[in-house]
């Protein structure tokens, strides 16, 4: 793409990673498509790289605890009977056996995933966002995903404002309206109360995988 060529993203959802199935892009334009599970699945990283080898990842990661919680309570949104947190993170509390097969959980032990993707994936190609400085500092993040893109850092603070009501960072205008816009009501609300003491034990659980997912990446998270 060529230094002040604006962008347009075309953002499909795409089963299977089959780039005839994508929009056709001109040369100055990027294709991104945008599927949140494809990191844990497991057949994802070969079906993308016989894609096209030169493809490039951007994964979006939070606190893994936190993460687990968002994901139960969006759950519970939907299926306002399933067991409880504490219930589902164990598969015996005493013991401090917590429950890997859960997926609340699972998704959570990044480096395990990566791992799958580096089969195939050199580093480099791959981005980390991180999901608390995405809403700590917008600008920040987003700057470091076009570097990572290649392309002119055209969003910047300008596309920003705080929402005091929504308690997050909003859009100042999309390019389809010229209004402002804050991400819907799913996205951002209020977490279930959980128990500090179970909060302590899987923060304990995760340690040993951040430190590796750190270590791999060469990034800190400040998880801790
Ligand atoms: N600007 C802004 N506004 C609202 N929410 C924001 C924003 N930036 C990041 N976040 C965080 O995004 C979390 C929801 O992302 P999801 O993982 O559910 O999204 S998706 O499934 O990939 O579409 C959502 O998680 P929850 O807080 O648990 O709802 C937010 O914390």
């Amino acid at each position: 793409m060529g230094a002040g060529n604006s962008l347009k993203v075309d953002e499909r959802k795409v089963e299977g990673a089959d780039v005839s199935l994508m929009p056709r892009t001109l040369e100055s334009q990027i294709t991104l498509e945008k599927t949140p599970s494809y990191f844990v699945t497991q057949e994802a990283p070969r079906r993308i790289f016989n894609m096209s080898r030169d493809t490039k990842l951007i994964v979006v990661v939070r606190n893994p605890v936190t993460r687990a919680i968002s994901d139960y309570t969006q759950t519970l949104s939907k299926k306002p009977d399933i067991p409880t947190f504490e219930g589902l993170s164990f598969r015996n509390r005493t013991l401090g056996q917590v429950d890997v097969s859960w997926n609340a959980i699972r998704i959570g032990m990044y480096v395990l995933h990566l791992e799958s993707w580096l089969r195939y994936f050199p580093l480099a190609q791959i981005h980390f966002v991180s999901g608390e400085r995405l809403i700590t500092d917008p600008a920040g993040e987003m700057g470091r995903v076009q570097d990572f893109l290649g392309i002119k850092r055209f969003i910047t603070d300008k596309h920003f404002y705080f929402n005091k009501t929504k308690g997050f960072p909003c859009l100042r205008k999309t390019e389809s309206s010229l209004l402002p816009r804050c991400l819907g009501k799913s996205k951002g609300r209020t977490h279930v109360q959980i128990d500090p003491e179970v909060i302590d034990q899987l923060r304990e659980f995760y340690r040993p995988y951040n430190i590796k997912f750190y270590e791999t990446v060469g990034q800190d998270f400040r998880w801790e």
